[in-house]
């Protein structure tokens, strides 16, 4: 055995709540937000984990929610390295658009594949794939091998960034993604293997 991956995607953000396709754009966490990402931290700190290196994304959300998180964990001011590469998908044209609105212009079908399928991007934006092309090599060369060295890491990022990892941690194919969701605020716990392989997923959610 080697060592413990945990996942976290940001509590709900204000543009979560308007129900806008946010990728790049900035919005901050709303209350409920606050307390989710609170929850984690307090639900990580209750299961006994404790970090040794954060890692983030350049985006507000993600940041506020490790901050709040670690406040909870007794952990504030670990070392974390912020890195664009863990950014949410770029959603390109559609950023800031309602996403009901979408699926009124465009087709529930349409917009479903822009949000959930592997390989098609939305217009102007990044599909899951290319989101894929920037997480997965960021991890392979500066997360993994701090976990393969024993390390506790914490990873703080979003919904599609995390998707991307998610699949290829656990081999997943283009077709499986598609049904895979990534709760807000619920950490997800892997201890790897010495190989890198997934021995075990916890999900530690409300
Ligand atoms: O960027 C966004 O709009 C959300 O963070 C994730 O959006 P999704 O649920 O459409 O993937």
């Amino acid at each position: 055995m080697s060592g413990t991956l945990v996942l976290l995607r940001h509590g709900q953000s204000d543009w979560n709540l308007k129900n806008l396709f946010t990728g790049w754009k900035d919005p901050d966490l709303t209350e409920k937000g606050v307390e989710e990402a609170k929850g984690a931290g307090q639900r990580l700190k209750a299961a006994g984990y404790r970090f040794d290196l954060a890692f983030t994304s350049e985006l507000s959300r993600a940041q506020r929610t490790l901050t709040l998180a670690l406040g909870e964990l007794g952990q504030s001011g670990l070392e974390t390295i912020r890195n664009i590469a863990l950014n949410e998908r770029d959603y390109g044209d559609l950023s800031g658009l309602n996403k009901d609105d979408a699926r009124e212009k465009w087709g529930e079908e349409q917009v479903h594949i822009w949000r959930r399928s592997y390989d098609t991007p939305p217009p102007g934006g990044e599909s899951l794939k290319d989101t894929g092309a920037r997480v997965w090599p960021y991890y392979i060369h500066t997360i993994q091998p701090r976990v393969l060295r024993g390390e506790t890491i914490l990873v703080a990022a979003h919904g599609n960034s995390l998707r991307a990892l998610v699949m290829a941690l656990e081999g997943m194919s283009g077709e499986e993604i598609v049904g895979e969701e990534i709760a807000t605020g619920v950490p997800i716990v892997y201890r790897l293997n010495a190989d890198s392989t997934v021995a075990e997923k916890t999900v530690l959610s409300a």
